[in-house]
């Protein structure tokens, strides 16, 4: 059994990080917004920006990955205060997923009410399209049926309860939003509800593994997002997400395509407008419910 990270079910370790975020920024956030690879531009959106690099702040991780700048941006969306993560830390960086999702708890001390959550995908369902985006219904949490989880380890009741339920994790409500956001926005020809997977990555999948994610009902597949809303949800926070699909899964040995990190930021670039469009449309309809 490997040993677990003790510093990170520390509470005085978050609230540390906490407190230095307070004495930084005017005003406290309600709404966490992470932005997935290469979705960091949904940040520009935000009036009155104060930015924090993840360097300065204490036992913050640092990001990584291409696509992620490292940086907290606070600001409002349609006068509410929000607080957008440009850049997430992944499993396969190294982080155990208690660190991975530390952002996440910090962003509960300081008062957030909810979390948007946006990742790059694989299209599974052969349906889908690249450019297209699925609002996450659900998700399949392979690293849970292996036995890995970001809240393995002393449950602090001040969080949330040892044992919760997952079956409304992506809030019912926050869904019909989303899907009439993105028919305002120009996407409802775009737009579709599934389930996401996470694999540990950070290979791509192989021929075999698409076809059986498309047997078990994975619609999107992707290397992050799952942790997060599972302590999100832990921690009493209404969750609304979106996976960008930057590429169609290959599920053919024929086929000669091959998935690319710098090809998949270009394609989120390419849609950035739309995407913020989304995110703004988002906002402005549930600003009451974080108020
Ligand atoms: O999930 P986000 O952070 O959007 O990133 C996705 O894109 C990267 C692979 O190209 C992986 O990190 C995958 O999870
Ligand atoms: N696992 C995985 N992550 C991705 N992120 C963007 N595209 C993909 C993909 O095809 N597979």
């Amino acid at each position: 059994m490997s040993a677990l990270p003790t510093d990170e079910f520390n509470r005085g370790f978050i609230e540390e990080s906490a407190r230095f975020i307070r004495s930084q920024v005017p005003v406290a956030p309600k709404l966490l917004i992470i932005c997935g690879s290469g979705l960091g531009g949904l940040a520009d959106t935000i009036e009155k920006p104060v930015t924090l690099s993840y360097d300065e702040i204490p036992n913050f991780p640092q990001s990584t990955v291409p696509g992620h700048a490292g940086e907290l941006i606070f600001g409002t969306l349609s006068n509410v205060p929000v607080v957008c993560m440009k850049g997430r830390f992944h499993y396969y960086e190294g982080y155990s997923l208690q660190k991975v999702t530390t952002p996440i708890r910090i962003m509960q001390l300081l008062g957030i009410k909810g979390l948007i959550i946006t990742n790059a995908a694989g299209g599974v369902n052969k349906a889908y399209q690249v450019g297209d985006i699925m609002l996450i219904k659900d998700h399949l949490n392979f690293f849970a049926f292996g036995g890995q989880h970001p809240l393995r380890g002393p449950n602090d009741p001040q969080f949330g309860a040892r044992f919760f339920p997952m079956n409304r994790a992506y809030d019912r409500a926050l869904l019909e939003v989303g899907k009439r956001a993105a028919a305002e926005v120009g996407l409802a020809n775009h737009c579709h509800e599934g389930v996401y997977g996470i694999y540990s990555g950070p290979n791509y999948e192989t021929v075999a593994e698409i076809k059986y994610l498309q047997l078990v009902g994975v619609d999107a597949i992707g290397m992050s997002t799952v942790p997060e809303v599972l302590v999100a949800k832990h921690c009493g926070l209404p969750v609304f997400g979106f996976s960008f699909i930057t590429n169609k899964c290959v599920d053919s040995y024929e086929d000669a395509e091959e998935p690319n990190h710098a090809h998949i930021l270009d394609v989120v670039q390419a849609k950035a407008k739309k995407l913020k469009n989304l995110v703004i449309k988002f906002v402005e309809h549930t600003s009451d419910q974080w108020l």
